[in-house]
């Protein structure tokens, strides 16, 4: 359930996350009849890079929470659709693991540390497995109150405290 609602949950009463998916319904397609689409371009280019689409994979943290091989098959799928993957910092899996599972064009997503070293080095090594671009998340100085994370985190400290307290119940009774 922790998980479950990491992935699917969004921050305080969820409104943006209720209008992210209204928001894809008020796009509305204009058929257009009688005209030729035997060639229909929907490429792009980002930063140099050619693109069949211009739909990429953002950064999210965490893919091994749904899938046992984590961002390595993510960056396989990204590679298999000739699309762009954002590996996040808080990735399941390393960047080594990643850039050598496949040959998707990959940016490397990080956040501001106060301490720039630390920034240094993942850049660094980001460059070395040949991540192409930095992408900067700078919204993270107030991060959202997600409320079912809240709440999961307490039932789980409950759920730890209580299962202690029956330990400590049965091994008094053997004791006795
Ligand atoms: C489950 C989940 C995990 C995310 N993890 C990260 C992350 O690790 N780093 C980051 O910069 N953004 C992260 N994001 C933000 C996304 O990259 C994206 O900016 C956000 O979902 C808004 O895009 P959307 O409206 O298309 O969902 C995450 C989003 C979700 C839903």
């Amino acid at each position: 359930k922790m998980h479950y609602d990491y992935i699917n949950g969004g921050a305080e009463d969820e409104h943006t996350l209720r209008d992210n998916i209204a928001a894809y319904g008020r796009i509305l397609l204009r058929p257009r009849v009688l005209v030729d689409v035997s060639n229909i371009d929907m490429s792009t280019n980002l930063l140099g890079y050619d693109m069949p689409s211009p739909i990429i994979v953002a950064p999210t943290g965490s893919h091994k929470l749904a899938n046992p091989e984590g961002e390595v098959a993510t960056a396989r799928a990204a590679a298999s659709c000739n699309t762009l993957m954002v590996l996040s910092f808080s990735a399941s899996c390393k960047i080594e693991e990643v850039a050598s599972s496949c040959n998707a064009i990959r940016f490397y997503q990080l956040y501001v540390f106060k301490n720039r070293d630390i920034s240094a080095t993942l850049v660094r090594r980001a460059e070395s497995h040949g991540f192409k671009a930095i992408v900067l998340t700078v919204d993270t100085p107030m991060l959202g109150r997600r409320e079912a994370d809240i709440r999961n985190k307490y039932n789980f400290i409950f759920k730890v405290l209580l299962n202690i307290l029956y330990n400590i119940m049965l091994f008094s009774f053997y004791i006795y």
